[in-house]
């Protein structure tokens, strides 16, 4: 499916860009399977869009959330994405408990916590061995060194094949994260990307050839849509035309 490449100009256009297309991807998939499964993204970026979302009328008692990396501490820690997401967007909405689906990071073991996460997510979705479920949306984020989710350059879950969940690293320290072959099952990646530092990355992420252990993110290629959102000085020096989508940058 089509590649769409937006650059905003500023970060609150960035913002209210993806804001609207969030909220257009989860009203259909409600609309259309009576649910929407979302993947949360961690890290900086989303935080105010997060905020956002809490403020909109969406039908919250059929959304199902889960995260698509987590920092392997326990919830209240302040890197824990399950966290942020609950203080900026699902304590302020009326979405059920049983809908939330958060990373466990309490067996003080990863590899298990991982497997229990898939588990759980495979049992969610009634995937059949071999099959991997199939989300609504997935967000991402983009490190400056082309992580995206916990997948970073030159590790071991980069080479996942037939597993959904897999225990990144980012400099020695475990997280947990879906693998790259899960998230292109999506019908949706929506990658949210702002600021300088990310620029470079971004180059050699939508470079024709290119390492893909070098920059993880080029690894994402759904069989459903992918949407780049960049702000200014993200995007800026790609040369794509502001504001304007793009197919097969
Ligand atoms: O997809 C993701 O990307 C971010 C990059 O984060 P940012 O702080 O530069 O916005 C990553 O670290 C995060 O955990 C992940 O979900």
């Amino acid at each position: 499916m089509g590649t769409n490449v937006e650059v905003l100009p500023s970060q609150t256009a960035l913002l209210e860009r993806s804001l609207l297309l969030v909220a257009d991807k989860i009203n259909t998939a409600t609309a259309l399977r009576g649910q929407c499964t979302i993947a949360l993204s961690g890290g900086s970026t989303p935080k105010s869009l997060y905020e956002a979302i809490a403020k909109q009328s969406l039908p919250w008692e059929k959304v199902h959330v889960f995260w698509g990396d987590e920092r392997y501490v326990p919830p209240e820690h302040p890197d824990s994405n399950q966290g942020m997401a609950r203080r900026a967007w699902l304590d302020k909405v009326d979405i059920p408990a049983a809908n939330i689906h958060p990373m466990p990071t309490d067996a003080a073991d990863p590899a298990a916590d991982a497997q229990k996460y898939e588990l759980e997510v495979r049992e969610f979705f009634g995937s059949a061995p071999g099959e991997f479920p199939v989300f609504d949306i997935v967000l991402l984020g983009m490190g400056d060194d082309g992580h995206t989710a916990s997948l970073f350059p030159h590790t071991d879950v980069l080479q996942a094949r037939d597993r959904a969940i897999g225990v990144g690293n980012k400099d020695g320290q475990p997280r947990l994260t879906f693998t790259a072959p899960l998230i292109n099952q999506a019908r949706c990646v929506i990658f949210i990307v702002a600021g300088a530092n990310k620029q470079s990355a971004l180059a050699q992420v939508f470079a024709p050839q290119g390492d893909d252990m070098a920059y993880p993110s080029r690894l994402i290629e759904p069989v459903g849509e992918l949407w780049w959102l960049l702000d200014e000085s993200a995007g800026g020096n790609l040369g794509l035309a502001t504001s304007q989508s793009r197919s097969n940058y």
